[in-house]
């Protein structure tokens, strides 16, 4: 489904750019009156604004597209996705499947502001657009086999034990020169037996955490903001209400031109016609000036976006390398509430690595919304095989974790089950996993390397592009934001200047290096047979200056295509 065709100015656009293209080819031999006017049609080329295809619309690709779009004047902008029905990427409210459902109760995605991060432009932009907020607090925490759940000061002991635990665990490993993984970091504090024993509460509550869950997660790069704690701000109309508006505008902008149903196969830079085509799945081939990637990390690197020439290296690396999470939600709606409603959070203890990351945290619903429901979280390898279970099995697996933690006679008190959904991330062939985070050994410019473009066609938007907020929808708008004034600001331009500034400079440097020798040489060597020599072999060496510049340029910081 197309949302939005080509306007009538881009139209007139385009048909001006090509009538001027064929008009300066064909004419190249005319008398000077007619090259003065070629020369105006050019320069009139030169002011038609350049077009920027952003592929992805998830909160990055959007985020740079309605920055790009601020400035009119010189670019136009239109955003490729290739989901049928949606954009918002791992931003998903789901109001499709359930009409009736509204807001944060249908996040299937990303759906909380984190406040840990000092700068969360989305908490503003949330306000600027009048959305309300409401805050994840109050938690319970189930120890099942202990028939028990922690509240008040009880729970307070608890989670301050569990921070001491997973403050020693970073501060110890950082301390040491060998890297390890938090699972392993915490497993050696609960051991120690100094801080806590290791049966205890507050070191089952220290394990519930995504990152001791996640597999070989880095003690060195660890970002609570990006997964563990902070996560306490959700959107009342749900995180999709936020990129509604980025699309749609307001009364000073109009709503980005959005394509949906549109898989992109390969991005071409083509020199010759100094554009980047960018291939579909379904044929349609679109000529730019620039295009930003926006698509997850995990799509690029299975292949299913291909790039000619191939991407440098250090890109192709960072593909490989950056690890990708696996997280699902469940959503349930009961008839009746069942569970303690006072509480936000519900965290559930469990026995063994095996279960861990199934199913241990879920939210209360019905704390901001007046519904019956209540979401799942699933981590790691059991977020995997979650999605493997049909809808009958999965429907069942929630419902004994729900009977183990609230006991079976009060889950009945729930009626019946009005409504399952669930999200299938790692499977879903447009997102491929949750989000990036760092293993042990990973690199953090791993993040960094897609910040900067490939100059002076591809640039790069994503929570994968920065390391500083990997993981997170604010990341992701951050890094869309970086992008677009990446290209308002002309970095390409300036890049290629500096550059040829800086061989300029060294040019200079080398041939005034080489005049003093000669200088010096010409002194000691009085006879003009020597001298006759001398300038033969300065001549040669300029040859090879020239060529080690040539070389130099070649090792260059940025990276061109
Ligand atoms: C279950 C879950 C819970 C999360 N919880 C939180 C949270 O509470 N707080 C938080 O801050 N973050 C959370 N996150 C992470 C956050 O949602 C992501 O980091 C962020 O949304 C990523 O945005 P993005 O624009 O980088 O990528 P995406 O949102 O994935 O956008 C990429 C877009 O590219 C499209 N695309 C893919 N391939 C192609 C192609 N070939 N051609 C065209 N288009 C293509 C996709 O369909 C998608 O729309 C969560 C994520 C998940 C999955």
């Amino acid at each position: 489904m197309e949302l939005h065709r080509f306007s009538r100015t881009q139209m007139v656009y385009v048909t001006v750019l090509s009538l001027c293209f064929l008009y300066t080819y064909t004419n190249g031999q005319k008398s000077p009156s007619t090259k003065n006017k070629i020369e105006e049609d050019v320069q009139e080329v030169y002011q038609l604004p350049k077009e920027v295809i952003v592929i992805g619309a998830g909160a990055a690709g959007l985020a740079a597209a309605r920055k790009l779009s601020s400035d009119k004047q010189n670019f136009t902008v239109t955003v490729y996705e290739a989901r049928k029905d949606r954009y918002g990427g791992r931003v998903w409210t789901d109001k499709l499947t359930d009409m009736k459902a509204r807001g944060a109760e249908v996040d299937l995605g990303g759906s909380a502001l984190s406040v840990i991060s000092k700068e969360n432009p989305l908490i503003e932009l949330a306000e600027q657009f009048d959305l309300k907020m409401a805050s994840v607090k109050d938690l319970q925490f189930i120890v099942p086999w202990e028939k028990k759940a922690y509240t008040g000061a009880e729970l307070s002991d608890i989670t301050h034990q569990a921070a001491q635990i997973l403050g020693q665990a970073i501060n110890q490993s950082r301390a040491e020169k060998v890297e390890i993984s938090m699972k392993e970091a915490i497993d050696r504090v609960i051991a120690t037996g100094e801080i806590i024993d290791s049966a205890s509460a507050g070191a089952h509550f220290v394990k519930c955490l995504p990152s001791y869950i996640l597999d070989n997660y880095s003690t060195r790069n660890y970002k609570p903001e990006a997964l563990d704690v902070g996560y306490d701000k959700v959107l009342l109309d749900g995180m999709g209400e936020l990129l509604d508006r980025l699309v749609s505008g307001s009364t000073d902008e109009p709503p980005l031109h959005l394509n949906l149903n549109k898989v992109a196969r390969q991005i071409k830079v083509d020199k010759e016609k100094k554009k980047v085509v960018v291939r579909f799945r379904d044929g349609l081939q679109v000529f730019a000036d620039m295009v930003v990637v926006a698509i997850p990390v995990s799509v690029i690197a299975s292949g299913e976006l291909l790039f000619e020439p191939e991407l440098p290296k250090k890109y192709t690396l960072a593909v490989q390398e950056i690890n990708v999470a696996a997280a699902n939600k469940v959503i349930l709606e009961f008839e009746h509430v069942f569970w303690p409603a006072e509480f936000g959070v519900f965290t559930r203890a469990v026995g063994s690595d095996a279960e861990r990351g199934n199913l241990q945290t879920w939210v209360n619903i019905n704390r901001f919304l007046a519904k019956c429901v209540l979401i799942g979280f699933l981590f790691g390898q059991p977020a995997v095989e979650f999605e493997k279970l049909d809808p009958e099995e999965a429907k069942n697996l929630a419902l004994n974790v729900l009977n183990e933690m609230f006991g079976e006679d009060l889950v009945k008190q729930g009626g019946k089950l009005v409504r399952f959904q669930q999200s299938k991330w790692v499977t879903d062939p447009f997102s491929l996993g949750t989000s990036s985070y760092p293993k042990v050994g990973s690199d953090p410019g791993l993040w960094d390397t897609f910040a900067a473009p490939l100059c002076p066609y591809i640039y790069f938007a994503g929570e994968h592009t920065t390391f500083e907020g990997h993981g997170t929808i604010h990341g992701a708008y951050n890094s869309g934001i970086r992008t677009g004034n990446q290209i308002l600001t002309g970095l390409c331009e300036t890049l290629r200047k500096e550059e040829e500034r800086r061989k300029a400079e060294e040019r200079r440097k080398k041939a005034e290096a080489k005049k003093n020798k000669t200088a010096d040489e010409l002194h000691d060597n009085k006879s003009q047979e020597d001298e006759t020599d001398d300038i033969v072999e300065d001549d040669e060496t300029m040859k090879d200056d020239a060529e080690d510049v040539e070389e130099v340029g070649k090792r260059d910081v940025k990276t061109e295509l």
